[in-house]
């Protein structure tokens, strides 16, 4: 996407720019990588370049959601078939088989799930309705959204050369299991926390969210739940959501997204879990104002996204999901394997479809660059993550299986 450049001429407006964009320090991390990407090609128009970089999906949609979406999509085409705005919290049926499919067991209700066009978008929405006074702590290394977001919003202060005021930064790295030590870890109102982990690949253990829900509850914190990736897990002892935990009703809401699950990065599909018992300090039900944000800055997902994704919760569409998911643990492990097996200290890619490898002593841009030269691969920088991210980069499972055979001959001709 073209970005204006810094134009030199005299301005028109006399509008103050938005503080907080002046925080930032660069790009947002994936563009970046994009961007640098492009100029490795343009420098070596025959190289044949793999992205492990971005978590994009890569495999098509499975047949029976994308024929409920061709149907919607054709139906659209008919008096009797034709709908305009839906519900902004998302269509009855589908957010009652979210509930079937994944919340009725802990105790969740449709009226509580509310349907979005994906988890990222939710998490900027989420940073609206709580607003810039709030004090938030993140995990690092952590997806960037839950950073970024926040210094836009004004909840931080400025960035200190390693990272922004005014944000907790809840270090997640080998020495501590990747879960951060929660006694030494100060009160804020918001907690970001991630499981599986991106960029880490850590999945929270039973223990460690009960640990977290009762310090939500002792320091009166909300937790913002990010599942993106819990179908991901294949441990039994960590939860595929906050709400398995007795209590997390009281403290924690949940996005969660067909993203990685049905392949919809492009079609935008998501959901936010906000449960009745969670208020604010005043009694307040959160999940009213929550309800007030998608109703008047949302429109409502896309219905022919909403048909695919009731398509995905059904039991055939549901199994197909899980063969979806199994094909990119498949190459995770694949990837996994062969970085130990050249001696590196490889993390993630059991419960998640990213691989956090340690290059101990280096910075993670530099060995971006190096794997991007000798490797013709895109891989993300761990220091994009969070600075506890320096020394590690991350590699992502999505991708076509001759390409991630590919990958891992080059990768073994390079590291071995
Ligand atoms: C923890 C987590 N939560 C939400 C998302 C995005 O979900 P959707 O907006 O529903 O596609 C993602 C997507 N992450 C990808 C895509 C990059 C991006 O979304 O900016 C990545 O880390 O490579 C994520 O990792």
């Amino acid at each position: 996407m073209r970005i204006a450049s810094l134009s030199l001429t005299k301005p028109t407006t006399k509008v103050s720019r938005n503080k907080n964009f002046g925080k930032l320090q660069a790009g947002y991390l994936f563009p970046e990588v994009a961007r640098r990407r492009r100029e490795h090609q343009a420098n070596n128009p025959d190289a044949k370049i793999l992205s492990l970089g971005i978590g994009d999906t890569t495999e098509p949609i499975p047949p029976t959601i994308v024929e409920a979406m061709r149907d919607a999509a054709i139906g659209l085409g008919t008096r009797q078939g034709y709908s305009g705005y839906g519900a902004e919290q998302g269509q009855a049926a589908v957010r009652e088989a979210i509930t079937q499919r994944l919340y009725a067991h802990v105790g969740r209700k449709p009226s509580e799930i509310f349907v979005s066009d994906g988890s990222k978008c939710d998490i900027g929405r989420l940073q609206l309705m709580f607003g810039s006074q709030v004090s938030v702590a993140v995990q690092d290394p952590a997806y960037p959204v839950y950073v970024d977001s926040s210094v836009i919003m004004g909840m931080t202060g400025e960035y200190n050369g390693q990272d922004f005021d005014g944000i907790t930064y809840m270090v997640c790295r080998p020495e501590n299991d990747f879960f951060p030590d929660l006694t030494q870890t100060p009160r804020t109102d918001i907690i970001f926390f991630c499981s599986p982990n991106n960029p880490t690949g850590a999945a929270a253990t039973r223990q460690q969210l009960t640990e977290l829900v009762a310090f939500a509850k002792k320091n009166g914190s909300i937790i913002v739940y990010d599942a993106a990736y819990a179908l991901f897990i294949s441990d039994p002892d960590c939860p595929k959501t906050i709400f398995e935990i007795p209590g997390a009703e009281e403290v924690a809401l949940e996005t969660c997204s067909f993203s990685k699950y049905a392949g919809f990065t492009g079609v935008r599909l998501g959901w936010t879990v906000v449960p009745e018992q969670l208020r604010y300090a005043d009694g307040f039900p959160v999940m009213n104002d929550w309800n007030r944000i998608m109703s008047t800055i949302f429109n409502g997902a896309s219905n022919i996204a909403q048909a695919g994704g009731l398509a995905a919760l059904s039991d055939k569409g549901w199994a197909e999901v899980h063969e979806l998911v199994a094909f990119y643990k498949e190459n995770a492990a694949i990837l996994k394997q062969t970085f130990e097996g050249l001696g590196f200290n490889v993390y993630g890619g059991k419960d998640a479809p990213y691989i956090w490898i340690q290059f101990p002593g280096r910075a993670s841009w530099d060995v971006f660059g190096e794997i991007l030269q000798n490797c013709n691969i895109v891989t993300t920088p761990g220091s994009g993550f969070g600075a506890a991210g320096e020394g590690f980069v991350r590699i992502s499972a999505f991708g076509h299986r001759e390409d991630i055979l590919e990958a891992v001959e080059r990768f073994k001709k390079v590291y071995a």
